[in-house]
């Protein structure tokens, strides 16, 4: 008797401390989406260090060659990771989009000025490049998190409430919307 008491005052206790315990998918879920958000701002603000090393060197800023090679690996690594490899393409090609947009403004802003070649220049393939190589990986492990739950509520919210408060810190609405886009339910 005493002891189906004691049984069931335990089971009591242990469903009340269940239930005090902060619910964890949409608390994980909004850190996700924050994680996300958060790399795609860092590979954006390498957009300045890539367009001063091109200001310098002349070298176009369209490099469809490297794209190319990024996204043949992004569709590689987003298989092993259970992405679908075509989806994962096309959004690292809006972050190549987005980040092309930050480089032409910059471009325009320094020929408006007759800006004079940087004193310091980034040295593209072995400072910079290795920046962007390293945020792949680490976009893709979010990515893989979030897979497929787009039109979540959850998800769908978080996104736009972080997205400007991220993204737009630094970054005009037409640079947030393209790194975006592949995010939006659809
Ligand atoms: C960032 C660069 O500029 C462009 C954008 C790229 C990117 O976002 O990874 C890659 C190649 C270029 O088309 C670069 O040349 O490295």
């Amino acid at each position: 008797m005493l002891h189906s008491r004691l049984i069931s005052a335990l089971a009591a206790t242990l469903l009340v401390a269940c239930s005090s315990v902060p619910t964890p998918p949409a608390f994980s879920t909004r850190t996700d989406v924050s994680q996300l958000l958060s790399l795609q701002k860092t590979r954006l603000d390498v957009a300045a260090p890539v367009a001063r090393s091109k200001w310098n060197s002349h070298a176009p800023i369209d490099d469809p060659a490297r794209e190319q090679a990024i996204l043949d690996n992004v569709g590689a690594q987003a298989q092993k990771l259970g992405i679908d490899a075509q989806w994962a393409r096309s959004f690292f090609q809006d972050q190549f989009d987005a980040g092309k947009i930050v480089q032409r403004d910059l471009h325009r802003q320094w020929k408006l000025e007759h800006r004079p070649p940087f004193a310091n220049p980034p040295d593209l393939a072995h400072e910079v490049r290795p920046v962007l190589d390293r945020l792949t990986p680490e976009l893709l492990a979010v990515l893989a998190r979030l897979n497929g739950r787009w039109c979540e509520p959850d998800v769908a919210g978080a996104l736009d409430e972080l997205a400007p408060e991220i993204l737009g810190a630094d970054y005009a609405p037409p640079v947030q919307e393209k790194a975006t886009q592949a995010l939006r339910c659809r």
